[in-house]
This record gives structure tokens, sequence and C-alpha cells, in this order.
């Protein structure tokens, strides 16, 4: 057996007042493209997982999150061919400037009931739950 490549991803349910949460698709050209997910980032050598969100939230979707602002929900540990993924899901309701798709990503605010109608990748099926458990229907 080969070992195994654990990978580090934080990726975070964006609530509005409405509860309606944030999906973005997944580009063209990469790993997975087409798929909804959750806003987030691999975390890079020397950084918290806090500050990896904050600077992916920055550069995908041009919002401030102050580090308070995000709390953890739960997690996704999924075995993908050539890589482990961890991936700790955040929740937060509260942050600066308006969500704009800066990388021509496809966003979408969903209702957690809605969230099985969107093809997301298969680490994430498991999360959906708990945000019906947070959110209601
Ligand atoms: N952001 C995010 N990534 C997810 C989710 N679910 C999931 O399996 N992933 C996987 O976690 C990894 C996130 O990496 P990424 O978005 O930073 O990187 P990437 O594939 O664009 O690769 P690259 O930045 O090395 O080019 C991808 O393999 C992606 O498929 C999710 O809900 N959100």
């Amino acid at each position: 057996m080969p070992p195994i490549k654990l990978t580090l991803v934080v990726a975070v349910a964006l609530i509005d007042t409405d509860n309606r949460i944030l999906l973005a698709q997944r580009p063209e050209g990469k790993q997975l493209a087409g798929l909804w997910e959750f806003p987030g980032g691999k975390v890079e050598p020397g950084e918290r997982p806090e500050e990896t969100l904050i600077r992916e939230l920055r550069e995908e979707l041009g919002i401030a999150v102050k580090e308070p602002c995000l709390a953890p929900l739960t997690f996704a540990s999924y075995p993908y061919e050539t890589f482990h993924l961890l991936m700790p899901l955040y929740v937060c309701r509260r942050w600066d400037g308006f969500v704009q798709p800066l990388e021509g990503q496809a966003l979408k605010w969903v209702k957690a009931q809605e969230l099985r109608s969107y093809p997301m990748p298969p680490a994430d099926e498991p999360l959906i739950p708990f945000l019906v458990d947070l959110l209601g229907p």
C-alpha cells in the first residue's frame, strides 16, 4: 500500500439573512469541474486554517471575514483516489462587502433542504444533514 497523502482543505457555509447557504461551482478544467461546493481551499504551509479561509474568501468572493465570525460545524473525511481529504466545515453569518464571483465561478444561494439538488463532490454529501439540522428546511 502506498503511503496516504493527507490533504487539509478548509471550507465554509456562508449563511445569509434568509438562512440560505452559498454554493460555488467548480470551474471547467479543474478536478471535479461543474460540481457545487463550499467556498474554501487548501491550507498552505505556514497558515492556520482560519487564515486560509479568510484569504480564500477575499480572493474568491471579495468579502472580508473576521476570525471570531467563523464557527466550526463539522468535517469531511474522504478517500479520493490520489489523496485523503480532511475538510473542516465552518459556518459564517457575518462579513463585510458583497459576495462577487471574482474567479468567474457560478454562485448560488440555496436553502439547506435544496442542497441535494446540486451535484456536490462525494466528500460533501455527509455534511448536508448537519446544515439541515442547523438551519431547518
Ligand atoms: N473548496 C472546497 N473544496 C472541496 C470541497 N469538497 C471537496 O471535495 N473539495 C476538494 O478539496 C480540494 C480543494 O482544493 P482547491 O480548490 O484549493 O484546489 P484545486 O483543486 O483548485 O487545486 P489547485 O489549487 O491545487 O489548483 C479539491 O480537491 C476539491 O475537489 C468543498 O466543498 N469546497
